[in-house]
């Protein structure tokens, strides 16, 4: 019997032919399950010959010595039972498997299609299996797959407008547990309401998706939404994409935050470059400037496009040393930076000084980028210095040296005149009763005075010579430059003429003297400590031989300045051991010639030097302090002697108390008195304190405060030596005191000198219009008496009557005067 189908002898030829035609493996059955034809395609696949297969009903063993191609014959079978129980047939079978070709032990992916075969009449006559490899496209899409997993960067994919898919860094970048979360959302789900430029997230995802689908590509910036809540930046690229014949959309994530942040950063620095107070330049590594900002445009008036290109050294004044560039170069080549003072010169010539601060940008291979300089110009940083400099080495009033600059100064000048093997003279100068003119006129006249003796000074010294104010009315210069110490006398000479000519101050023509101590160097001393305290010797020197003159140092001036410090020290022992004694002196009525008072004299018993004067150790005791405590010795030795004399019947009306003007300053003064009074039972009409009218000057404001609360006590008060001091009468009337003491000078001359019997006359006369009564010291001659009584004076005091006494010849003394 004729086999069925294709493989009877009309058919197989046919089969043959167009199965060979066919490009893709193929093979085919005929009715009883052999096989009919076997195509060149599926030798070369299954490296099988046609020969070998046609006929045999097992082709599958070509593909797999385990695994069945069982399409077609199966198709065969299902047709074959379906026409049996009149079924309708299946057309066709897809397959597809895993196969391992053992030909070549290839592993692919073979997909089949098993198809009925009809003859030209429609009868069924075989089945047509057709078989894909789809090992290469099974590879790709594996590939694509890892790929998307494995991407670092969140990838997506979109399909109508909605993911569809993503991998894992999708998922953990937007901190979400799943995909499935995330899937078949709409993009804008994933993102803020709005996007910055203010459209909806839902509108602009849609034309975004829209462009991509349009345009193949489309990239743009995001701000998507965690599942925290927070947004982030992401760079998104959309891609075209065909998947299985549907449009697709590719879409990947690039988290940009930290490029924002550095692109905010750059802006900021571009914004404070821009705007910087500070003038900033920055060069390429051959120094050449790059770039400028406007603060430096501004600082040097160059404008950007002057400077570009140059090296900044267009910029210098040329006055920095070489050193400084040296050294800004050596700091830059090893710390990469450097910082100082340079100066430069703007476009207009003008010269200024900048502080600049110079760091070298590098690279990652420590190669220099740019050099970035930012300089601030300190010339009025640097005056303020130059001022506060001035100001710690001059006196603002006299612009003259003060002690700080003097110290300085000396040191140099007595260096140079070392050097030059010259001499120099330190003169120390003392304007004679100054503070007494400063007390009375006020400060302003005061100030205006010294101001214009530093201008005397100054016009008559050299521009090589010092000059110094040390404070109050105390200058010093430092001749220099002189070959003898002749030379210096001249320079005095004129000195003396120019300050003793009167001064114009506020409309008041004044007075003053100068008095001046002179040391030479190398002849006194070589150094500058001891040739000021030479000189300083010197004035005082001049100032104790009557004021108004000069004293050169003499080894024995120091001599005496020793003495005076061993006073000093005496003095304080003296005050512990008892060597302290009061003299009292009668103050007479001049109406009737009875004791109306007793004035107590300190006098000291030194052990070895015998009785010292109060006119030689209270000066002492004023300077040293040491009067604070001797004067409240003395006001309670006098209370006390005033006491013991009112118990014994032979007490004056008064007992008269000198107060110096360091008491007068101190404010335990009024506590003192009122104690001393309580203590012996006094009363206060009792005592007469007796300041000296220089005291009563300084500082008056306090001076009449404490003199009006004494006076409020009872105490009564007297001005001692009157006459000697610049009191004006406007002051005198001010002050609460009952009684003047015209200064014996006067006394003692008024018989002889007709302007001191003048003067003695006008003060009695004053002192009648304040209402004040006089008392005239150091009366020694009847006829100074009789000229005093006849001048009205109230009370006389002097050796005319008695010296002063011990108390113990108290007793005596007003018997001897009761009898007179
Ligand atoms: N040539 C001459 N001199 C006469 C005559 N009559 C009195 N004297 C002297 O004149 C001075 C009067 O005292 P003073 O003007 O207050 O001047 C006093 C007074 O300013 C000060 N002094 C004395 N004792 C004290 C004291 O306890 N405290 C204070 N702060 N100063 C005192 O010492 C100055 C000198 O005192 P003394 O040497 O005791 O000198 C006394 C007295 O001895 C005279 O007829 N001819």
């Amino acid at each position: 019997m004729e086999p069925l189908g294709i493989n009877n002898a009309t058919t197989r030829p046919a089969v043959f032919h167009w199965l060979s035609q066919l490009r893709i493996p193929a093979f085919a059955l005929d009715l009883q399950g052999q096989v009919a034809g076997w195509n060149e395609a599926l030798v070369t696949l299954t490296g099988v010959p046609q020969a070998m297969m046609l006929g045999r009903k097992d082709p599958w063993l070509a593909f797999s010595e385990t695994s069945q191609m069982l399409t077609a014959q199966s198709l065969l079978q299902q047709f074959q039972q379906a026409q049996r129980r009149g079924q309708v047939l299946p057309e066709c079978i897809h397959e597809a498997g895993q196969y391992l070709l053992p030909h070549n032990r290839r592993e692919c992916l073979l997909v089949s299609d098993a198809t009925l075969l009809r003859d030209e009449r429609g009868v069924i006559c075989g089945v047509l299996q057709l078989i894909q490899d789809r090992s290469e496209q099974e590879k790709a899409a594996t590939r694509f797959r890892r790929l998307f997993t494995a991407s670092p960067d969140p990838v997506w994919i979109i399909e109508n407008n909605t993911f569809v898919d993503c991998n894992d860094a999708a998922v953990s970048m937007l901190g979400y547990a799943s995909r499935e979360q995330l899937l078949n959302t709409h993009p804008s789900k994933l993102s803020p309401e709005f996007q910055p430029d203010g459209m909806s997230s839902y509108e602009k995802a849609e034309l975004m998706m829209k462009l991509a689908t349009q345009n193949g590509l489309h990239r743009f910036e995001w701000v998507h939404t965690r599942a925290d809540g927070t947004d982030f930046d992401a760079e998104v690229t959309l891609a075209r994409l065909e998947i299985g014949g549907n449009h697709a959309i590719y879409c990947t994530w690039r988290d940009i935050t930290e490029r924002k942040k550095s692109e905010s950063a750059v802006r900021l620095y571009a914004s404070v470059f821009q705007n910087s107070g500070e003038a900033i330049l920055i060069t390429d590594p051959q120094n050449r400037i790059v770039a400028v900002n406007p603060s430096l445009c501004r600082l040097t008036g160059y404008s950007e496009e002057e400077l570009h290109g140059k090296n900044p050294r267009v910029l210098s004044a040329g006055r920095s040393p070489k050193s400084t560039y040296e050294q800004l170069w050596a700091a830059l080549n090893s710390e990469r930076f450097w910082q100082g003072e340079l100066w430069d010169r703007r476009k207009d010539g003008s010269v200024f000084v900048k502080w600049a601060a110079i760091s070298v940008n590098v690279d990652d291979a420590g190669n220099v980028v740019n050099y970035i300089a930012s300089y601030n110009d300190i010339s009025e940083r640097k005056e303020a210095e130059a001022r506060i400099d001035w100001l710690a080495h001059h006196d603002a009033l006299t612009e003259l040296l003060n002690r700080h600059g003097l110290a300085q100064q000396l040191k140099q000048v007595i260096a140079s005149a070392q050097r030059n093997k010259q001499q120099l003279a330190l003169i120390f100068l003392d304007l004679d009763r100054f503070k007494t003119i400063n007390d009375t006129l006020g400060h302003h006249i005061g100030d205006q005075l010294l101001a214009e003796v530093a201008r005397r000074l100054r016009a008559l010294l050299r521009e090589s010579d010092v000059i110094a104010r040390l404070g109050g009315d105390e200058f010093v210069m430092a001749l220099t430059e002189l070959n003898s110490a002749n030379q210096s006398m001249a320079v005095v000479r004129k000195l003396e003429a120019k300050l003793n000519e009167p001064y114009l101050i506020d409309g008041r023509l004044l007075h003053l003297t100068p008095s001046m101590g002179v040391a030479l160097y190398p002849d006194d001393a070589t150094c500058a400590d001891e040739l000021m305290r030479q000189a300083d010797t010197a004035m005082y020197h001049a100032k104790e031989s009557g004021r108004n003159n000069t004293q050169y140092y003499a080894a024995e001036m120091g001599q005496r300045a020793v003495v005076r410090m061993e006073l000093e020290r005496e003095l304080w022992r003296a005050l512990d051991s008892d060597q302290f004694t009061l003299y009292y002196q009668p103050i007479m009525c001049a109406q009737d010639g009875t004791i109306c008072g007793a004035e107590a004299l300190l006098r000291w018993h030194h052990p070895e030097r015998g009785m010292i004067s109060p006119a030689e150790f209270i000066p002492v005791a004023e300077e040293c302090g040491a009067i604070l405590k001797l004067g409240a010795w003395v006001l309670d030795e006098a209370c006390r002697q005033m006491q013991a004399w009112q118990t014994a019947g032979i007490a004056p009306a008064r007992i008269a108390v000198n107060i110096s003007a360091h008491q007068l300053r101190q404010d335990g003064l009024l506590q003192w008195v009122g104690e001393c009074l309580a203590r012996y039972q006094l009363s206060a009409e009792c005592l007469t304190l007796e300041v000296t009218e220089t005291a009563a000057m300084e500082r008056p404001e306090n001076a009449i405060a404490i003199l009006n609360a004494l006076r409020q006590m009872g105490v009564e008060l007297a001005i001692d030596d009157f006459g000697t001091g610049y009191s004006s009468l406007a002051y005198l009337q001010s002050l609460p005191i009952q009684s003047l003491k015209l200064d014996r000078r006067f006394v003692m001359h008024m018989c002889v000198n007709e302007s001191d019997a003048d003067i003695a006359a006008a003060s009695i006369a004053l002192a009648q219009k304040l209402g004040l009564k006089v008392v005239a010291e150091g009366v020694e001659t009847v006829a100074q008496r009789d000229a005093l009584v006849a001048q009205g004076c109230d009370m006389l005091q002097g050796f005319l009557f008695s010296k002063p006494v011990p108390a113990t010849q108290w007793p005596a003394l007003i018997a001897k005067l009761s009898r007179c």
